[in-house]
């Protein structure tokens, strides 16, 4: 079920212009500071803001007038927002209730969800009775019992701690492989790179830059886009050591708890976190997470010098952060071959999205 829309809208004197395309299946997230217009998005989808003029279809069927609960859109937001008087496998079956199963087969639907987010045995607890991060478990299995034809998710792991996040990220990417075509709201690039096939960068109601996750989040066509990103990516296969790229290197690092083995996933890092040293100096670091790389670009960064790599392997377009000091002392300008080195202990291991 694609999803197309136009939307213009107004909430005082916030002004939001944007147009969407997603295919069928996949997953949109859409990235941008406070106050971007990203939640405001998501409204005018499930139809809880009304737009100046939208246009919005879910395979090919109009959404112009129909009221929320017609348009087939689950929503997911930060807090679980469970019935506190039903249980939690109510909770589940009220999906489908709603939409006209019997008691009997809403329940079966019910149990088949729970099963899929592990909360079966949570499933006779009230919402009172659940942490946050089982909470937010049986939230997903009443947004997916729904069977929507479009999945919003709202910064979903927001309002969970750091050790139920990548849990539940690691459940949503499993359900999402074969889900509904979705929209998930977030300000965090791990969160995009973990979930979204593409990515739709937001800047003051507008979308500044779109395009598959990898590419837009490690090579920012705006500068805009860089600043949230901020980050070095090198995409690969989870193994022990941390990833290891398509042509064979590997990128030592420290696994996410919902690294899995054999799957894809990207290796993340701080651009101070790369040292540049003269290709045939001396001082070549640990010699992990060291390769040669020819400098592209210099650009002024705040009270730093980004230097821009270019190169073979992973060091195509690693960024490395140095003082104006640092770029003279090793006279590097672009065509200057220089070594990069990454210690491991910077370097973290995420799941991603397979694309
Ligand atoms: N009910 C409202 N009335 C007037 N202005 C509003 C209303 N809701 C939101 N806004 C304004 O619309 C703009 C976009 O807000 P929105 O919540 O969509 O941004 P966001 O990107 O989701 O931000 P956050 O990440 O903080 O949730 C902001 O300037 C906000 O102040």
């Amino acid at each position: 079920m694609s999803l197309a829309a136009r939307i213009d809208a107004v909430r005082g004197s916030f002004h939001l212009e944007v147009d969407l395309d997603v295919p069928a299946g996949s997953v949109l997230a859409l990235l941008g500071p406070n106050g971007s217009g990203k939640s405001t998005v998501l409204g005018c989808l499930a139809g809880l803001v009304t737009p100046t003029t939208a246009e919005i279809t879910v395979a090919g069927r109009a959404l112009a007038g129909v009221p929320p609960h017609r348009r087939g859109i689950g929503l997911l937001s930060q807090d679980a927002l469970l019935f506190p008087h039903l249980s939690a496998v109510d909770n589940v079956a009220f999906s489908p209730r709603s939409t006209g199963a019997g008691r009997h087969a809403a329940r079966e639907r019910a149990y088949f969800w729970l099963a899929e987010v592990d909360a079966v045995s949570l499933a006779d607890r009230r919402p009172g009775q659940l942490s946050g991060g089982q909470a937010q478990r049986v939230a997903i299995a009443r947004a997916l019992a729904a069977e929507p034809e479009l999945l919003l998710l709202d910064e979903p792991f927001a309002a969970l701690d750091v050790d139920a996040a990548p849990a539940i990220r690691g459940l949503l990417r499993r359900v999402l492989k074969t889900g509904p075509t979705t929209v998930l709201v977030t300000h965090d690039p791990l969160d995009a790179l973990a979930l979204a096939d593409h990515v739709a960068v937001m800047n003051d109601g507008r979308i500044v830059e779109r395009g598959p996750t990898r590419e837009v989040l490690s090579a920012p066509r705006t500068a805009f886009t860089a600043r949230i990103a901020g980050l070095n990516l090198v995409a690969g296969t989870a193994v022990p050591e941390g990833l290891r790229t398509a042509s064979g290197d590997v990128v030592s690092g420290i696994p996410a708890a919902d690294v899995v083995l054999g799957e894809p996933a990207v290796a993340v890092f701080p651009p101070n976190a790369v040292a540049v040293y003269p290709h045939d100096g001396e001082h070549r670091g640990s010699p992990r997470n060291t390769t040669d790389a020819v400098v592209a670009a210099l650009e002024p960064h705040g009270p730093v010098i980004r230097v821009r790599a270019e190169g073979d392997g992973w060091a195509h377009g690693l960024t490395a952060d140095l003082t104006p000091a640092a770029v003279a002392e090793l006279a590097l300008e672009p065509g200057s071959a220089v070594t990069l080195s990454v210690k491991a202990a910077t370097v973290s291991v995420h799941p991603a999205a397979a694309s």
